[in-house]
């Protein structure tokens, strides 16, 4: 069978797509990954050696911009790019993940009628699978979402879980900490916000360094164009622009992490049992998914998990620096994650992508 794979724009949405990718290659079929030119997804295709079609898209930006009036008619373009590549392609299914570029994607595939199944990780849908739940052949959700979602979808949905990193079971650690220099038993912070950093979080992290630093082993990924060439070289403080093979390694060696609430990173604290301080995405340039996010995360994890909002009281960084000394001393309880449960969502909604394929026509000559 042959499949097309679409979500992007961040690695909350390309992570997943690539686990329910992997399981559908491995289960022998075909993939091709609709996405924007160089773009994070793009990215990932070409690292995991899957056919890339691009397609021109753009999001509506929350915060009042010009670009909002040209948007319509990238979309449009999109639609006819993804329309002429489907056309072309004729893949038997399309799976989205979510983003802005799965929205020419989905329709282009609806015109073509080639069933669209889509997932939702967070506890209400996003804009992109809003318009595509309409005529959508499927819409899997994570545990949170089911709540959330309009009754009308309820005959086509299926709580499937968030799909993990493929790799999250294997971390090695040890390698990481070698490869550092991190002393054994020295307490490792990971801060990290989502796939592109935050330059507020970042701001806060750095004022406070010193005062981190004498606690903690300090791995800071703080986001493409955001290193600070000044800190090169200060003991106990590493910096990365972005981690990929290392991802799963830098989360296992974590003892306390700080980071954003998206759900596919709660989802891998979650699965590793990590303690977190966690800035939720504010709703002024969000749809408040990330609060919600995170005031759930924290329920469940109550003495194990503190939340900031990323407003004044996060400048200056002191808050910061006080959460991650209370949650310090916490119960470490970090669990080892079984590699069947890590693949089960992934392979859960693989298995429902196949079956929503449409059964392949005998081609005419
Ligand atoms: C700004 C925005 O729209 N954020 C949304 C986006 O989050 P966004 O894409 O920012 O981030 P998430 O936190 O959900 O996931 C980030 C992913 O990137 C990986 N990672 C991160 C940094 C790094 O250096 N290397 C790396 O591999 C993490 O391990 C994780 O798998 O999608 C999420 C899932 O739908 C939503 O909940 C978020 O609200």
């Amino acid at each position: 069978m042959k499949i097309a794979i679409t979500g992007g724009g961040s690695a909350g949405h390309v992570v997943p797509a690539l686990s329910v990718a992997t399981q559908l290659a491995q289960s022998g079929n075909a993939l091709v990954f609709f996405g924007r030119d160089g773009s994070i997804e793009e990215e990932y295709a070409e690292k995991a050696d899957i056919r890339f079609r691009s397609v021109p898209s753009a999001g509506l930006k929350r915060y009042g911009s010009w670009s909002n009036l040209w948007m319509p008619f990238t979309v449009l373009r999109g639609i006819g790019a993804a329309w002429k590549a489907m056309r072309r392609e004729r893949p038997d299914v399309v799976f989205s993940k979510g983003g802005y570029v799965t929205v020419p994607v989905g329709i282009a595939a609806w015109l073509c009628r080639i069933p669209v199944v889509i997932h939702e990780s967070d506890h209400s849908l996003g804009l992109a699978n809003r318009i595509l739940a309409r005529t959508a052949a499927r819409v899997c959700l994570s545990e949170p979402a089911r709540s959330q979602t309009p009754r009308w979808l309820a005959r086509k949905t299926v709580v499937t879980g968030l799909p993990l990193r493929g790799d999250l079971a294997q971390g090695n650690p040890d390698r990481l900490r070698r490869q550092l220099g991190i002393k054994p038993g020295a307490e490792v912070l990971l801060i990290f916000c989502g796939s592109s950093g935050s330059a507020r979080v970042n701001d806060a992290v750095r004022s406070q360094l010193d005062q981190l630093r004498s606690r903690f082993a300090v791995i800071h990924v703080c986001g493409k164009g955001n290193l600070d060439p000044s800190l090169g070289g200060t003991a106990g403080y590493w910096q990365f622009e972005y981690l990929h093979a290392d991802m799963t390694d830098a989360l296992w060696l974590a003892d306390l992490v700080i980071g954003r609430a998206g759900a596919t990173t709660l989802a891998e604290l979650e699965a590793l049992g990590k303690r977190a301080v966690l800035v939720p995405l504010p709703a002024s340039v969000s749809r408040g998914d990330q609060l919600v996010n995170a005031e759930a995360y924290a329920r469940r994890h109550q003495g194990r998990c503190q939340v900031i909002q990323d407003d004044d009281t996060l400048a200056g960084g002191a808050t910061l620096v006080a959460a991650c000394l209370r949650l310090a001393g916490a119960h470490a309880g970090f669990s080892r994650p079984d590699p069947e449960v890590i693949h089960q969502a992934a392979s859960r909604i693989a298995g429902e992508t196949v079956s929503a394929a449409r059964p392949r026509r005998r081609r005419t000559r």
